[in-house]
């Protein structure tokens, strides 16, 4: 069996591309309410980022015709993470095409996007543009003053697959949900020194389930809330405010206009050190995804966003695991049983 040739130098999860049907609607929810800042915009598209944000973007928004997830975006270290990157996807044996600059994403340079093992359309890059800093105009914040992409939240039927999958792209793992034989329910993964630049929810695959973007303090998450019940937007509101177990942040879910998940989260914790150990939850703790117990709504667990092929064309999802011959526990979404 050939060598698996080494992995991408991952730094961070980067940037998402949502396609949403209309894009006026779309700019209200994340624009006008959330605060991001709009870096450039043409007529099918909005490339915003967060106060913090010292790059061109990191969500993209362009119209089209299905609510999906266009694709996911990491970071490399390196250019030469871009050619490692092609090789290595080509080596796992997925597709993986090559987009010179200025052919993709505008603002991101020569850049490799595939289809990864879990059927989710993935760019690796190294080059994209910088942005005026925009830390300190504290005149330019606005609703919930969004400050960063924290992590992308994806449903994929074969939890187990998922964590091998992205142990192997050097992914460490801050926290998990386990079952009483330790099965293998959710999985918190990271490349930067945080909780977790990716997390799995157990479910029909590939779909998004959520962008989490990274305020600062707990009073933003909480004037999310505010914000959405003084227009009278209030059914944005999915789940919380509250403070999960897992991850130990403050949150708040909304649905855009599309039916988009994000989550408004802060105040997880440092995980950088090289021997940082994974803190374990029991499926049985109720104070897992709500630390102080409150129930999760059942939209939460079930609902996600479609995702495309490297053609724009929606992918099929399945609830099958990857490999039916591993002894890999097949385990729904922990809380509908
Ligand atoms: O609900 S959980 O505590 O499992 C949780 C923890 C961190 C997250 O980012 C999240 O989306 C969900
Ligand atoms: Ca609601
Ligand atoms: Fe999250």
């Amino acid at each position: 069996m050939a060598e698996t040739p080494p992995p991408p130098d991952v730094v961070r999860s980067a940037y998402a591309q949502l396609a949403v049907t209309d894009l006026d609607a779309a700019r209200w929810f994340w624009v006008e309410m959330l605060g991001f800042h709009v870096q450039c915009q043409t007529k099918d598209s909005l490339y915003l980022r967060g106060t913090d944000e010292l790059t061109h973007h990191s969500l993209v928004l362009r119209r089209g015709d299905i609510a999906a997830l266009d694709h996911i975006a990491y970071r490399v270290r390196t250019p030469q993470d871009v050619d490692r990157a092609e090789t290595y996807f080509r080596a796992l044996g997925c597709q993986a095409r090559r987009i010179p600059g200025g052919r993709g994403t505008r603002g991101i340079g020569d850049a490799v996007r595939v289809v990864d093992p879990l059927g989710f359309p993935v760019e690796f890059f190294y080059e994209i543009e910088h942005a005026e800093r925009l830390i300190q105009r504290y005149d330019l914040r606005r609703g919930a003053e969004i400050a960063r992409l924290d992590h992308f939240n994806i449903c994929t039927p074969d939890i187990p697959a998922a964590y091998t999958y992205y142990k192997g792209l050097g992914f460490g793992c801050s926290e998990t949900i386990e079952g009483d034989e330790h099965e293998l329910y959710a999985a918190w993964m990271y490349r930067k020194q945080t909780v977790h630049d990716v997390a799995f929810t157990g479910g029909a695959g590939p779909r998004l389930h959520h962008l989490g973007l990274a305020t600062h303090e707990s009073h933003q998450v909480l004037r999310t809330a505010d914000l959405f019940g003084a227009v009278h937007a209030e059914h944005h509101i999915e789940r919380g405010p509250g403070r999960h177990g897992v991850s130990n942040a403050f949150y708040v879910y909304l649905r855009d206009p599309d039916g988009h998940r994000v989550e408004i989260y802060t105040s997880d914790y440092y995980t950088g050190d090289p021997d940082h150990e994974t803190y374990r939850w029991n499926i049985h703790d109720d104070r897992r995804r709500d630390f102080w117990g409150n129930a999760v709504i059942e939209s939460w667990y079930k609902d996600a966003s479609p995702v495309l092929d490297l053609d724009g064309v929606p992918r099929p999802v399945t609830d099958t695991i990857l490999d039916e011959s591993a002894d890999a526990t097949r385990v729904g979404a922990d809380g509908l049983g």
